[in-house]
């Protein structure tokens, strides 16, 4: 990406609108979260594994996170607390209404930046994790928003992390392939649908993840009237893999929701090879000054951050 100028943001897609929105619920702020989070799961019989939240907390560099879920709702809803207790009913239930109307707030926000009415959107994608079901999460967006009938919608599902840039690459490809498109991206994602008590295997989770969207209307020129001026220009997308990393994310659908594997050797694995999947997205241009260039990284957490600074 680069900044809006002229007439190559004529040529390139650009950003249109950005919004986002955040739910306000339980639990923050992060020097606080580990007393809330075991108060509310009934977990204080496990002080080892408290104390080990509370070091885990304290190295995560996050101050606060955002939650949908309140007290009130795990009071009512004891199966998602307890692992033995199928809860996926219950959480696709939830999911299925809230996890649009986070993004309806985001997308509203993206539409009045950009300009234009909603009903001038030509095309959907939207990337979430935390909800499983047909009719999905795009077409009660569109429904929420007023889309226009004939909008043509994208799901991206399970994408995980790289959700988001797959839907911003993908967004650029359609702009400047279908003249006068305008793409709404959408990216919405629920703690909700893998909260539980706190255990061994999901603690680093219970650290970093919390509920947010984010909203981004994209387009190439000419411009419409009424369109603000671009304020991103996209001026490539690419997607690099890392060989034989299949082990170190995953996510898995279960009875009790969505079970989360961070393997310990992420931000290790993100530091050895950041600098690679750059000399890829640049097209073998190894001499790009990377601190020149304007590009934003996915917050997976402060070690990651800290091994793409050493790069
Ligand atoms: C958990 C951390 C805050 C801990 O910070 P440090 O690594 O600096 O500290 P540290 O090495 O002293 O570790 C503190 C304690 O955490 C434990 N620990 C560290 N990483 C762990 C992991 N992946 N799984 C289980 N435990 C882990 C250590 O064993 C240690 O336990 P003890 O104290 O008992 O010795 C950090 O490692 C981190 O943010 N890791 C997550 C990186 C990651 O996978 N991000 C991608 C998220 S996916 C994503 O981003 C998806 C999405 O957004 O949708």
């Amino acid at each position: 990406m680069g900044s809006s100028g002229g007439a190559a943001a004529r040529r390139h897609a650009a950003m249109l609108g950005i919004g986002t929105a955040n739910p306000t619920g339980i639990l923050g702020p992060q020097d606080v979260f580990a007393d809330n989070l075991f108060r509310v799961t009934n977990s204080d019989h496990l002080p080892e594994l408290k104390e080990k939240l509370k070091r885990i907390c304290e190295k995560s560099g996050i101050e606060k996170r955002h939650f949908h879920l309140t007290e009130e709702t795990l009071a009512a809803h004891p199966e998602l607390l307890d692992r033995e207790l199928p809860s996926l009913d219950t959480r696709v239930d939830m999911t299925a209404d809230a996890v649009p109307k986070l993004a309806q707030c985001a997308a509203a926000k993206a539409i009045a930046e950009w300009g234009r009415p909603a009903a001038d959107i030509t095309h959907l994608v939207f990337s979430t994790y935390s909800t499983c079901q047909a009719p999905s999460a795009d077409l009660r967006l569109a429904t929420l928003l007023g889309l226009r009938a004939t909008v043509s919608r994208t799901m991206l599902s399970l994408h995980g992390c790289y959700g988001g840039g797959r839907a911003l690459s993908l967004a650029k490809e359609l702009a400047e392939n279908n003249r006068g498109a305008r793409v709404l991206v959408a990216c919405s994602e629920m703690t909700l649908v893998c909260f539980g008590a706190p255990d061994g295997g999901n603690i680093v989770g219970h650290t970093l993840f919390g509920d947010g969207a984010g909203a981004v209307v994209v387009g190439a020129g000419p411009f419409l009237d009424g369109e603000r001026r671009p304020i991103f220009e996209m001026v490539s997308a690419t997607q690099t893999t890392i060989p034989r990393t299949e082990h170190a994310l995953g996510m898995r659908v279960s009875g009790g929701g969505i079970d989360f594997h961070l393997a310990i050797q992420v931000p290790t694995l993100v530091g050895q090879n950041v600098e690679r999947c750059l000399v890829d997205a640049f097209h073998g241009n190894g001499n790009a000054r990377w601190n020149e260039l304007f590009w934003a990284v996915h917050p997976g957490g402060r070690p990651i951050l800290d091994k793409i600074t050493r790069c």
